[in-house]
């Protein structure tokens, strides 16, 4: 499906793709390419575990290469695809996984008429569990649409939504992993403070929350019903909601996907 992969930024998110991609065999490794801004060692880094390659010539990283993954921050594509888009050629791919950036600022920044995926992975890619929503732009066809989502496929689910809808995925998903993170956080707090193990702790929560998950997935029922059933009347779960309900968790969840979201326009704009 592709014969040359170029990713354009190796931060965290460009591994966890990387990652992802080698450990289920949808490409080998010769077929990586990767290059940051100037660190080296990291490039070095990621060579060595990988077995992938790593380039700072520009023009060699990109020629060839039938699909071309835009993964630095928003406020770098500027600058990353100015030095670079006179290399670029409208048969190529681009994948952008940037956040809040659209297909038109990309193909304007790139000044052709290229076909454009805008994709929003989470990190759980790096061990084949991204909820990935991906999205086509002006000149991406259906075909480029389906290589994407093969290509997310690889590293967890792959859904497929309206552009204007990528702002909200990103304050679910794109940010989502790091709320459950937060609160595991906060229950390990709650665990130390009452004298628990910390091991012991680690090791039940961490299957709590992915049984939870499971049961989503695999009971067929809705979150409500998986947390009613959980809870007696008068007994330990009631007496933890209630507090959850006292300080308003609810309100909070839905304001703090919210803000993901506005944050997501706002990071759009100041390009
Ligand atoms: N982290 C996440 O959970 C998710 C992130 N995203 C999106 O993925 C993108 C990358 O995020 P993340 O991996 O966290 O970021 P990182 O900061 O970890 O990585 C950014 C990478 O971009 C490189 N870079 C910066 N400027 C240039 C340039 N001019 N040319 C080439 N490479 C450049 C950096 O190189 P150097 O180190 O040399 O400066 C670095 O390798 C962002 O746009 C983000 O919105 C999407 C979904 C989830
Ligand atoms: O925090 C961020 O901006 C990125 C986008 C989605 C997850 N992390």
């Amino acid at each position: 499906m592709f014969n040359k992969v170029a990713f354009i930024g190796a931060g965290s998110m460009a591994e966890a793709i990387i990652s992802g991609i080698i450990t289920t065999s949808f490409l080998k490794k010769e077929q990586i390419f990767v290059m940051n801004k100037n660190n080296k060692e990291r490039l070095e880094n990621l060579s060595e575990r990988y077995e992938i390659h790593c380039d700072f010539n520009k023009k060699q990283l990109v020629a060839g290469a039938d699909l071309i993954i835009l993964s630095m921050k928003p406020h770098d594509a500027q600058e990353a695809i100015d030095s670079m888009k006179d290399y670029i050629q409208e048969d190529q791919l681009i994948i952008s996984i940037l956040a809040g950036v659209s297909t038109d600022y990309i193909a304007k920044l790139i000044g052709k008429e290229i076909p454009i995926i805008r994709a929003m992975p989470n990190t759980s890619a790096s061990i084949g569990l991204s909820a990935t929503a991906v999205t086509k732009g002006e000149n991406a066809s259906e075909e480029h649409l389906q290589k994407a989502v093969s290509l997310f496929n690889t590293i967890g689910t792959t859904s497929i939504v309206k552009e204007e809808e990528m702002h909200t995925v990103t304050g679910i998903s794109g940010s989502g992993p790091a709320y459950f993170y937060y609160v595991v956080e906060a229950m390990q707090k709650a665990a130390s403070e009452a004298g628990l193990d910390q091991l012991v702790a680690s090791e039940l929560i961490t299957q709590t929350i992915v049984g939870a998950g499971e049961m989503l997935k695999q009971s067929g029922e809705t979150a409500s019903t998986l947390r009613e059933k959980i809870t007696s009347p008068n007994g330990t779960t009631q007496a933890a909601i209630e507090t959850l309900d006292e300080y308003n968790v609810e309100k909070a969840m839905m304001d703090c996907v919210k803000n993901a979201k506005e944050r997501s326009i706002e990071l759009g704009k100041l390009m």
